[in-house]
């Protein structure tokens, strides 16, 4: 039986003016395995991102979520039960009005499924806060325990894919391993793929089964 891949990036390019940001990007991602990608600061590690994310649309290439293409403009939510993303900085990502009850029922309402407290409630348990933060405000949070609830977000829709963006790097070096050992659980008991990017090799090793290194435009197997 063949595996069944939970992205598919096939010669995905993308220019800047006259810069060549990617250039004939591949790979394949099974599902439950991760992968990490490595590259300078401006190799285009966020762009590439941004296109798996359907934020940017590449010049050239197909992107393949689920087996599903990716068609440009077509709304985000078409595939938000498939792929989310927890970005670095876990204060900026959250809205700073809402209750954590609100930010986490967000993704729910817009995708239209019933819910109500319980769902809310055991999602915030898999990240480790209890029913007591329901009705707290971002603010009110340790920068772990806002990145917690980042996660919890991401996972409320039971996606697939998980894209992270430097997940840990905001963080205070005591709480890292804590959402890092997180993240890894997660990984296992939900059967999830991440796309990580990180400029920490350490980080990369612990979350993901391979690692590519971006440089001028090109993947290159890390190992
Ligand atoms: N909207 C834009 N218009 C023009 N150039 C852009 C735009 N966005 C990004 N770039 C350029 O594209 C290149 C890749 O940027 P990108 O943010 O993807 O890099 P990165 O690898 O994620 O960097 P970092 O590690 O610093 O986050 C950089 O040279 C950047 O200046």
């Amino acid at each position: 039986m063949t595996s069944h891949n939970v992205l598919s990036i096939e010669n995905v390019s993308l220019r800047y003016g006259d810069k060549t940001i990617l250039q004939d990007i591949n790979f394949a991602l099974p599902q439950g395995k991760s992968l990490g990608i490595s590259g300078e600061s401006g190799s285009g590690k966020s762009t590439l991102l941004k296109i798996v994310m359907g934020l940017l649309t590449p010049d050239s290439g197909t992107i393949e979520i689920d087996g599903t293409a990716r068609k440009p403009g077509q709304k985000l939510s078409a595939f938000s039960q498939r792929v989310q993303m927890v970005f670095q900085d876990p204060f900026g990502a959250l809205h700073p009005r809402h209750t954590i009850r609100k930010i986490l029922a967000e993704p729910l309402v817009i995708n239209d499924i019933k819910h109500d407290d319980a769902d809310i409630i055991s999602t915030l348990q898999e990240v480790g806060l209890n029913h007591s933060f329901l009705h707290r405000y971002p603010h009110q949070l340790s920068g772990g325990q806002r990145q917690r609830v980042s996660i919890a977000r991401a996972l409320i829709l039971k996606p697939k894919l998980v894209v992270l963006d430097e997940p840990t790097s905001a963080l205070d070096v005591s709480v890292q391993a804590e959402i890092l050992n997180l993240l890894k659980d997660i990984k296992q008991s939900h059967h999830i793929s991440y796309l990580l990017v990180s400029h920490n090799p350490a980080v990369i090793e612990f979350l993901c089964d391979e690692e590519m290194h971006l440089n001028k435009g090109h993947f290159s197997r890390v190992n």
